[in-house]
């Protein structure tokens, strides 16, 4: 199966031909009005500098088919760090530079706090009624506290350790296994699986993309629902900024895709949920009434048997014992299930890809590979295996990890933020409910801030070790900063690094065809997130005693 990132979702594949038939009607009809329209855009003296924009469209026909994060860096060269578009009828202000950042997500942060709604958002997340698409208030700021607790604390991320290390230790094995029979890993597939399967072992305890459980009917459905939501939900619709033009959505069809695909979802996770409830009805109803010695009932039996097949809880669980918001009953179920799809969806591929792009940086510099296999080498050895609980003790591969986070952030322009005011930043007034985007590829590669920016070279975080990806210095800010910032960032800074290590102190890897690794095409391609154009795929060659393999 293809791991979710390697679908491909252009910048604005859903236009599809008919919106750009449209869109090129729309042109010529309009191109009259155009002069005036333009007059009238531009004497906003007050917004930054941008590109000319267009009547109706804006500069949406200058974004193309490319990644859109590259087409904003180029044109931010031109008008600045911090710089004004209109998608459609929506301002949009791009700020591309760790500065600008600062004023508009640490400054100004509260201002800046809400998300666009978009047909995607408002289909998928059950009316925003989730984390990622919710507009800032009081919901938001309600499902956001309890994920932090539940999934995200110390002491959670604690419980479900062992979990991660399973799942870590079972991919370990099949590359070993793979490996030994002269294959070639598909290291990005591989990836994308753990990373899929961590996250479903934490949220539902149930693994569904290992090769050992594609027999089960529910795995193979779930599968595809998946890939079916991040297909779905990732482009940008034309509807979404020239709402008039809304219809074309639902013309062209895609509209009822989506739909279908929510629907899909819908029923997996409700079944789900379902499945739950009678397991918390069956327990209650045990601690009421414990089981004489003996006993023959059924019910009770089948209960207990639940109880043993499923001991561990999970955060859906976690989940439905929440209350609501006014505190007058429990958390929705929409908002349950909402939030597990934000899950699946913010958090699989953007840390596979993370490691993939990590491992594929390793193979292109040898020395800076060597060095990090010493450091874990001398810390670890080579009787047992890299866990959590060494980081702290790993230096260099915290600065690996840091420097893979800046030249590839899988998230590359963040998720767009609304205003919720006017405001006045860096001299520039926008008015209420203007986008923004931070462009974070841009400015993790700003040359002003950066030496060498293109070069991958962690030792520029072993000089400057108080540098962190936590939201704290604009110059790096994989995970975005201020209150929108990523909420699994501190699942992502285990997962990252603890993958990378194993990968390293396991395995040598060579490339298929025995193709020079210093060549290794890093080319990217369009996606959700940033995948590789060509996956990763390798020889590997332990490095390890066998036992510690299986
Ligand atoms: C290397 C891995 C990851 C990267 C680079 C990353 C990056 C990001 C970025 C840039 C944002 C947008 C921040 C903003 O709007 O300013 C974001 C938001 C988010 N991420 Fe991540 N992320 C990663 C892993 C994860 C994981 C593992 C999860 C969950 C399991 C997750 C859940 C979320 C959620 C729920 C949001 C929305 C937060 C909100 O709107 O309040 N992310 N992430």
């Amino acid at each position: 199966m293809a791991t979710l990132a390697s679908i491909s979702v252009p910048a604005f594949s859903c236009w599809g031909l008919e919106g750009f038939v449209l869109l090129g009607l729309v042109g010529l009809l309009t191109i009259a009005v155009s002069i005036f329209l333009l007059s009238s855009k531009s004497i906003d003296s007050q917004l930054p500098p941008g590109p000319t924009a267009w009547p109706i469209i804006g500069n949406l026909h200058q974004l193309g088919q490319q990644n859109l994060h590259l087409v904003l860096w180029a044109m931010s060269k031109k008008y600045g760090p911090v710089m004004r578009l209109w998608m459609g009828s929506h301002l949009l202000v791009v700020v591309s530079s760790a500065q600008a950042a600062a004023e508009f997500m640490k400054v100004q942060d509260k201002a800046w706090a809400s998300r666009p709604p978009t047909i995607a958002g408002e289909i998928f997340s059950n009316n925003y009624n989730d984390i990622v698409w919710a507009p800032y208030g009081n919901h938001w700021r309600h499902v956001r506290k309890i994920c932090s607790v539940e999934f995200f604390s110390p002491k959670r991320l604690e419980t479900f350790r062992a979990r991660r290390t399973e799942e870590l230790s079972l991919t370990i094995k099949t590359i070993f296994q793979d490996g030994e029979k002269g294959e070639v890993v598909r290291l990005g597939v591989k990836l994308g699986h753990l990373s899929s399967n961590t996250i479903t072992r934490i949220l539902l305890n149930k693994r569904f993309f290992e090769a050992d459980t594609a027999g089960e009917k529910d795995s193979h459905i779930f599968k595809e629902l998946i890939v079916e939501l991040f297909t779905m939900s990732a482009p940008l619709l034309i509807g979404d900024f020239i709402p008039w033009l809304n219809w074309v959505t639902t013309v062209s069809g895609f509209k009822a895709r989506m739909n279908k695909a929510k629907t899909n979802i819908d029923s997996f996770l409700q079944a789900f949920l379902e499945f739950k409830k009678f397991k918390l009805m069956q327990q209650k109803k045990i601690q009421k009434k414990p089981q004489a010695a003996g006993s023959t009932n059924e019910e009770e039996r089948h209960a207990d048997e639940e109880e043993q097949f499923d001991p561990e809880a999970d955060l859906v669980d976690a989940l439905m014992a929440q209350r609501s918001e006014d505190g007058k009953g429990n958390l929705s179920e929409d908002s349950v299930k909402g939030i597990i799809q934000d899950m699946l969806l913010a958090g699989t591929d953007t840390n596979s890809l993370t490691v993939e792009w990590g491992l594929a940086e390793l193979l292109r510099n040898p020395i800076i590979m060597t060095k990090l296999q010493n450091e874990i080498d001398i810390v670890i050895g080579k009787d047992r295996i890299v866990t959590e609980t060494d980081l702290p003790n790993l230096p260099y591969l915290e600065a690996v990890t840091k420097e893979v986070l800046r030249l590839h952030p899988t998230v590359p322009l963040g998720i767009p933020h609304e205003s919720m005011q006017v405001t006045t930043v860096l001299g520039f007034k926008f008015p209420t409910k203007t986008r923004l985007f931070a462009n974070i590829y841009a400015i993790q590669r700003d040359p002003m801030v950066w030496e060498r920016p293109l070069e991958f070279d962690p030792e520029r975080f072993i000089k400057n070790p108080e540098i962190n990806a936590r939201g704290n210095h604009l110059q790096l800010i994989p995970f975005g900063a201020g209150r929108r910032m990523c909420l699994g960032m501190p699942l992502a800074i285990l997962f990252v690094p603890v993958g990378l290590a194993r990968l390293v102190h396991s395995f040598d890897f060579t490339l298929p065809g025995g193709e020079d690794p210093l060549k290794l095409d890093m080319s990217e391609t369009l996606g959700l997130t940033i995948p590789r154009t060509h996956p990763l795929c390798v020889h590997p060659k332990p490095r390890l005693p066998k036992h510690l393999y299986l």
